[in-house]
């Protein structure tokens, strides 16, 4: 589906600049939900937002498409300083800006069509343009057929399909998706990332995604940001952050995701049951784990996988193994070695 930005032949647009930003809510004590936040979302990508709930995300949403003030700070939209601009100017803003939630907020009393439609209406489309503009959303979100179903009658994939027809409808270079996939079962929660991800290589547009889980944000995210207690702790590529993260949430949070660690119950059990010495390994391409041991039997070492996990991160192979190793001390010993020379390793 070709874009108006696209037809125009622009760069994508849609990028966002926070700077310093702070939002406190009065009360007794006050509550500092986000907490001098300075963060670049690049034009053009997929950025996560994650963090435990109250950590400040939804706040934060809030502040870029303008509907809370900032307590101080500033915040760029595209190319717009938005920070202290009249609610006249806002709107306008927020017409570049569209939003998809996690219980969908459609319009129960309006059909498919009619959800759509909405803020084609609010925009003063005619009938006509309305119509063509609405029947090719829904060819994109592969809903063509169900223009007229009402939206108790659709499953919450579906829903969520047309919340994304409807913010895309009138061309926003930029989607901030609030928990878009929290209330969906696992394989939907697949099809609507992957629609989430075609509108960013499509159709050029710049999505935020606010999710608590990382399976989200390894899944569709190019970068990330981790929130804590309103505050930004890290910030990075996604392979980056999944790599080598920096923060304790963050570590907890891709170790959510990779459940490739044993935990301290199924260590002191893998203990119990291998004796011997438990190695965890670093696994991506290109380390050459296999060659290395390759040559455990030749240095006496034998070795048994015992634990881990290895998945598919921004197309690249990406966790860690557990090994139980058996041998002479010495000869344990040079293996590792041999390992760490091409990749992390921790003796368990
Ligand atoms: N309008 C408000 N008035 C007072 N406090 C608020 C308001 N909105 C949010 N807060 C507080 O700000 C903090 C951050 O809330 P926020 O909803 O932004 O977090 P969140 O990360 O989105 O969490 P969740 O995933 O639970 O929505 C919380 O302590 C919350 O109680």
């Amino acid at each position: 589906m070709p874009t108006a930005r696209e037809a125009a032949g622009r760069a994508p647009a849609g990028g966002v600049g926070l700077r310093g930003v702070s939002r406190q809510f009065p009360g007794d004590p006050p509550v500092l939900a986000v907490d001098d936040v300075t963060l670049d979302i690049p034009a053009g990508r997929i950025f996560g937002i994650i963090g435990a709930s109250g950590a400040g995300k939804s706040t934060l949403v809030r502040l870029i498409n303008g509907l809370e003030p900032v307590t101080s700070g500033s915040i760029r939209v595209g190319d717009t300083e938005i920070t202290g601009l009249p609610e006249h100017k806002l709107r306008a803003v927020r017409t570049g800006i569209g939003m998809i939630f996690q219980q969908f907020n459609l319009f129960r009393s309006r059909t498919v069509f009619g959800n759509v439609e909405y803020p084609l209406r609010i925009a003063g489309w005619d009938a006509e343009r309305r119509r063509a503009r609405v029947s090719e959303l829904l060819g994109f979100v592969g809903l063509s057929g169900r223009a007229r179903a009402y939206p108790e009658q659709l499953s919450g994939g579906q829903k969520q399909r047309v919340g994304i027809a409807r913010a895309l409808a009138t061309n926003p270079a930029l989607l901030l998706a609030d928990e878009p996939t929290s209330a969906l079962d696992p394989d939907t929660t697949g099809e609507v990332l992957r629609l989430l991800r075609r509108v960013n290589t499509e159709l050029g547009v710049t999505i935020v995604v606010i999710t608590h889980e990382m399976d989200v944000v390894r899944t569709i995210c190019d970068r990330v940001a981790v929130m804590a207690d309103g505050r930004v702790v890290e910030e990075g590529e996604v392979f980056d952050v999944f790599a080598e993260p920096r923060s304790a949430v963050g570590a907890s949070f891709v170790g959510s995701a990779l459940r490739d660690r044993p935990s301290d119950g199924e260590l002191e059990r893998l203990h119990a049951t291998h004796p011997g010495t438990l190695l965890r390994v670093a696994q991506r391409e290109g380390v050459g784990l296999g060659v290395a041991l390759g040559g455990a039997a030749a240095r006496g070492v034998d070795f048994e996988i015992v634990h881990g996990g290895i998945q598919t991160l921004q197309n690249r192979a990406f966790g860690s193994l557990t090994l139980q190793l058996r041998g002479t001390p010495e000869a344990v010993d040079g293996l590792v070695a041999e390992i760490a020379r091409r990749t992390e390793v921790e003796v368990l």
